[in-house]
């Protein structure tokens, strides 16, 4: 924790978003890469498509080489408040709803496959007392 990291909003890093003023957020982290912008072997035109932004999944779809991992620490600039950034990679749970509908219906299929074989054996023991007594 030393005093050089400072806290930026996302709000913060969307004001540097041209060629001139290039910023963009890897990994919670705020990198200032104006001066990488020219030089980015994979086009100027795609990295300035992330200007300002949290470029996250951008970066990790391309599948960058270690090489390019590693010269992000000289653009570093600080950190993102995360809280600013939307969790559009959080996971949401998978339609609730329809979940606990497909609960209830295996809840009643357990209940009848426990109350079947009863009523059969209530009907059992009833047709048994019916044809004893007249014997
Ligand atoms: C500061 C951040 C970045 C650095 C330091 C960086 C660095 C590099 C480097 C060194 C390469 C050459 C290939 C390699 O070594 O993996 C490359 C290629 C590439 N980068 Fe980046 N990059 C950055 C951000 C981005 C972003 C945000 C995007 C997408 C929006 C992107 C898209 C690409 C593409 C499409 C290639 C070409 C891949 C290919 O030719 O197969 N890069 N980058």
């Amino acid at each position: 924790m030393g005093g050089e990291g400072k806290v930026y909003t996302l709000a913060d890093v969307s004001q540097h978003n041209n060629a001139k003023d290039c910023w963009l957020v890897i990994g919670g982290k705020v990198y200032n890469v104006t001066k990488f912008v020219e030089d980015h072997p994979g086009g100027e035109e795609i990295l300035l498509s992330a200007a300002g932004k949290d470029a996250t999944d951008n970066f990790e779809a391309v599948d960058h080489s270690r090489t390019a991992t590693a010269m992000l620490d000289e653009f570093y600039v600080g950190d993102i408040d995360t809280s600013t950034v939307p969790s559009n990679t959080k996971y949401s749970p998978p339609n609730q709803p329809h979940y606990e509908q497909d609960k209830t219906s295996e809840f009643v299929a357990k209940l009848l496959l426990f109350l079947v074989p009863l009523l059969i054996l209530g009907l059992a023991f009833g047709i048994r007392f019916y044809t004893k007594s007249p014997a």
